[in-house]
């Protein structure tokens, strides 16, 4: 996840540093300090002393100004009257910028836009402003329109339950409304059809539903490594430390690893996924958190849930975070959020005493994130703090950068009223820093058509995920597992995509692979983002790219057993003639086929072979759109 570009904002804290002359002197230091906790120490005085660090919480924002705002609301009104409802829609937006998200006057314009964009057809745009003015401070007597709105909204989106539940609500906040007992009457008599046509879709869609489809680890669970199957092993290697390994064949097609992440947040366009870490869901319209504004919802427990696991104090701090703190700041957010996640959960001293104990082990690295009974979990926090980060590897420059960082956001949580005693400073900022260097390692961004970092221009992230176990699989150029299943879910399914037979090392990509760049760029990609030399075979092999595997070849050519040529020659044909007759749409319908072809090559063919190449693609791809509904298998 690394990302160079971010580092030159190194700047932003290094610009007074460097004006006194004293950036030179501070690295050197920075090497003498002999832990972690003095590193952060040493940071935080460096930044205090040149002032770097901000004063207050004040945000500077002045945008009071409720008579501007009500006449530009008006104007509004009049656009709307008019039917000239983009028009008005814009000019709520000015409204509501002259106005305090508490106030009445914000909660008018923002209901008033949600009613223009609903003219307008935009029905997700119209719940999202409706959901907002529900949360702030909106007339009670005008509640019921606007929950009639977004239930007309909802139906129009599909989502029925919610319209139900919406509909509902409007009916009991009806008795609030200012409005003759007859209008009241007529008005509940629509609400009520609305509520029955709702149901009757639901019965309908109940009768369809499709059933999941329940993945099972190959094998069983691992015994060690539950998110694993017991077909594998965990083993060292000299060019890639740890790895997973196969202890039996596996076959294209078995899953391989089941995992969730440990911690996870919504990466950019925070409206369409629940910020809350059980849930991640990808929905129209969340609830806004009513104090930050920032952070989005599915549902009001969710949104309980989540204050309850830190968010509660990462409001006060979080736009400052987002706006005001260099380097990734999604990947900030989350730190922050794992950070007071388990702060919170453990207290301050079992927090600092596991993390100081953390950083004095001289843990054997085959055996960090294990338990003490042997088990590597994913929702366990030693597990997920144990992953590599490379702090040591580390140039000091930017580890110094992650210093300040933590430095930075522990300083505008402490300003917002949290406490952390002085003497534990050193121990709390340093794992922070570790947080800090574990997600950018290990985090994945989680796409919702792409399955790990992508150089795809059409992929659209939705979250930054953290799967401890899954972060054990190494790259590999000709990856031979792949994520499967819904490209957004939250539970991450990895199956094997070519054989693998007993002994081999089972390895994704972490976004390249070796027939669509050629060595040197792939190198590049593997150095710049994540710095290490990759050795996985097509680099240290240099394979040719797609580009140069010949299309027409003759098998013969590449025949390992020429005892088999005729049949895999004839079976080439009728794969040609399968690509040429089944629509991409339909190659999930075709798996066994697609298995047994690329197992036949497997065994019989020199790689790279151009037909193995694009079999292989077709099992990740129909792997990716098989399935719509997963659950991790319960035994
Ligand atoms: C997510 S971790 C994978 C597990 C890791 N090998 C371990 O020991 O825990 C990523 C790190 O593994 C190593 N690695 C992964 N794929 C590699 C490859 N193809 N070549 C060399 N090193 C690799 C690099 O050190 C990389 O920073």
């Amino acid at each position: 996840m690394g990302c160079e570009k971010e580092y030159y904002k190194f700047f932003h804290y290094t610009i007074r540093l460097l004006k006194a002359n004293v950036m030179d002197d501070v690295i050197v230091e920075l090497y003498k300090q002999k832990s972690a906790n003095s590193r952060f120490m040493f940071t935080r005085s460096l930044l205090r002393k040149h002032k770097i660090l901000a004063s207050t919480l004040d945000d500077g924002f002045e945008y009071d100004h409720p008579s501007t705002s009500t006449n530009l609301r008006q104007s509004g009104n009049a656009l709307f009257k008019a039917e000239l409802y983009e028009e008005a829609a814009d000019m709520y937006t000015k409204s509501l910028k002259g106005s305090k998200p508490s106030t009445e006057c914000y909660a008018l314009a923002m209901a008033n836009r949600s009613a223009a964009h609903f003219c307008m057809g935009k029905y997700d745009h119209c719940l999202r402003d409706a959901r907002c003015a529900m949360a702030t401070n909106y007339p009670s007597k005008l509640a019921y329109k606007l929950y009639e709105r977004a239930g007309h909204a909802e139906r129009k989106l599909g989502l029925v339950e919610r319209a139900k539940e919406s509909y509902a609500v409007c009916l009991t906040r009806l008795d609030e409304a200012d409005m003759s007992a007859e209008n009241k009457r007529k008005f509940r008599v629509a609400v009520e059809i609305a509520v029955t046509e709702c149901e009757q879709v639901l019965t309908e869609q109940e009768r369809a539903m499709k059933i999941p489809i329940i993945e099972h680890l190959v094998g069983g669970r691992n015994d060690n490594i539950p998110a694993l199957s017991a077909f594998v092993e965990l083993k060292m290697s000299e060019d890639m430390r740890r790895g997973v390994y196969a202890t039996r064949d596996i076959n294209p097609g078995d899953v391989v690893a089941i995992d969730e992440p440990y911690i996870c947040g919504p990466s950019g366009n925070d409206t369409e996924v629940c910020h809350y870490n059980g849930c991640l869901k990808m929905d129209f319209a969340l609830f806004r958190c009513p104090k930050c504004f920032m952070v989005y919802y599915c549902t009001k427990d969710c949104m309980d849930k989540d204050y309850k696991e830190g968010h509660n104090f990462a409001c006060p701090i979080i736009y400052f975070i987002r706006s005001r703190i260099p380097g990734i700041s999604r990947m900030n957010e989350l730190a922050m959020k794992w950070f007071l996640k388990d702060y919170l959960k453990m207290g301050l001293k079992k927090y600092c005493s596991i993390v100081d104990n953390f950083s004095e082990s001289k843990i054997d690295h085959i055996t960090r994130g294990f338990d003490e009974i042997g088990q590597y979990k994913s929702d366990n926090f030693l597990t997920a703090y144990s992953l590599d980060n490379r702090e040591n590897k580390m140039p000091m420059e930017v580890l110094f950068f992650f210093n300040c960082i933590a430095v930075d956001m522990l300083h505008y949580l402490i300003l917002s009223g949290f406490k952390i005693p002085e003497q534990y400073m050193g121990s709390v900022g340093a794992s922070l820093v570790h947080i800090l260097t574990v997600l950018d390692l290990n985090c994945r961004k989680l796409n919702t058509n792409a399955p790990t970092v992508s150089f795809r221009s059409d992929t659209y992230t939705i979250a930054l995920t953290l799967y401890p176990t899954i972060s054990l699989f190494n790259h590999s150029c000709d990856a031979n597992i792949k994520r499967s299943g819904e490209r957004i879910d939250r539970i991450r399914v990895m199956k094997a995509i070519q054989p693998i037979p007993k002994g081999t090392q089972l390895c994704c990509s972490y976004g390249i692979i070796f027939n669509g760049h050629d060595t040197e760029s792939r190198q590049e990609v593997c150095n710049d983002r994540f710095n290490f030399k990759c050795y996985s075979q097509p680099c240290i092999k240099n394979l040719p790219t797609f580009h140069f595997i010949p299309k027409h070849h003759s098998t013969l050519t590449y025949i390992l057993n020429p005892s088999m040529a005729d049949i895999v020659s004839s079976e080439c044909k009728k794969f040609v003639e399968f690509t040429k007759s089944v629509e991409p749409k339909d190659h999930c319908q075709h798996l066994n086929y697609l298995y047994s072809f690329i197992k036949l090559l497997y065994t019989n063919v020199k790689r790279p072979f151009a037909l193995y190449e694009e079999c292989l693609e077709m099992i990740g791809n129909a792997h990716s759109i098989s399935t719509n509904v997963i659950r991790a298998c319960e035994d």
